[in-house]
């Protein structure tokens, strides 16, 4: 039908399907007035209605977003204990020294030093400037070599530019930073410290808005680190760059089944938890700016165990 057509049918002098005026209420006068059958105030109640719905679901979405480690606040340690999922604790259980008192999270700010955080800062931005993937996410492994390029990976050892960009230093101070993580780790969760190993992968990672083309992009799904990586029993993040000054988006988030808790990352801020089904996280989507952050895991099977990466002759 065409416009016409359409706007012919409608018209005020076509009353023949037209309902008579006084049969009808107020709110459909008007539409008799212009030859258009509108209940408003059935539209009026639905729209309420949807006005309702929407307040009801912000409101319980905001209630199930806890945030539990904000940017602005310096955190001198903040934990939450949780009961450990039945896989992870039947792991465990195996390493005597290594089996955590309770499973959970903690975060601190006041661990690392500043200049540490900005010479990690510094290698990272300077080995990632050798590579770099295609899409949103980036990592540099400096134990295995493992450089994002493109859409794959390359081993940074192998490029010249590596064997000038890296200083014995770089190395002293990430050994130094994870040692420091590895303590408040074995503090935290009581555990025998000579019991507890770095693991690989253990790596630099920056996340740009990019749009992302290999799965490798692909930062945000929610995950247990227990699964993605085999050899995982602890899991820390050190950030090095401000959620909210240096990028946007890029949230960490616990998905617990009350209320989601959230760690904004902050320069220094190191985020430590076990690495089984009770800690489900994802990254929110970065929109905007740089985030760089390093992820050092820890396992309790000496099998999984690695050395501190070590500047290459
Ligand atoms: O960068 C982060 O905040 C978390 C990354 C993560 O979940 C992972 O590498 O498994
Ligand atoms: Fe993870």
């Amino acid at each position: 039908m065409t416009v016409k057509q359409r706007n012919s049918r409608k018209s005020p002098g076509n009353t023949k399907d037209v309902p008579k005026v006084d049969e009808r209420n107020g709110s459909e006068k008007e539409n008799v007035r212009s030859g258009i059958r509108i209940d408003w105030r059935r539209i009026a109640i639905r729209l309420l209605m949807i006005i309702a719905i929407l307040v009801a679901v912000y409101f319980s979405k905001a209630n199930k977003m806890v945030l539990f480690a904000k940017q602005n606040e310096e955190i001198k340690k903040k934990s939450i204990e949780i009961s450990c999922s039945e896989d992870y604790a039947e792991e465990v259980r195996h390493f005597q020294g290594c089996t955590p008192k309770k499973c959970g999270r903690m975060v601190s700010d006041l661990l690392i030093k500043p200049a540490e955080v900005a010479a990690l800062h510094n290698i990272a931005e300077r080995g990632l400037a050798l590579g770099g993937s295609s899409g949103g996410a980036s990592i540099l492994d400096l134990h295995s070599g493992a450089l994002s390029q493109g859409n794959a990976f390359v081993n940074i050892y192998k490029l010249d530019a590596s064997k000038t960009i890296f200083t014995g230093q770089d190395f002293k101070i990430y050994s130094h930073v994870k040692g420091k993580i590895h303590q408040a780790i074995a503090d935290h969760f009581e555990l025998d410290p000579r019991q507890l190993f770095l693991t690989h992968p253990t790596f630099f990672s920056r996340i740009t808005p990019a749009p992302p083309q290999t799965v490798h992009d692909e930062y945000w799904h929610p995950h247990v680190d227990k699964e993605t990586y085999e050899s995982f029993h602890y899991t820390s993040l050190l950030y090095l760059t401000d959620y909210g000054r240096d990028f946007e988006g890029g949230r960490f988030v616990f998905i617990d089944k009350d209320s989601n808790k959230t760690v904004e990352p902050r320069k220094g801020r190191v985020s430590a938890f076990t690495s089984g089904s009770e800690n489900l996280h994802h990254v929110e989507p970065v929109t905007g700016g740089i985030r760089y952050a390093i992820t050092v895991s820890f396992t309790c099977d000496p099998k999984h165990a690695i050395e501190d990466p070590k500047l290459p002759r």
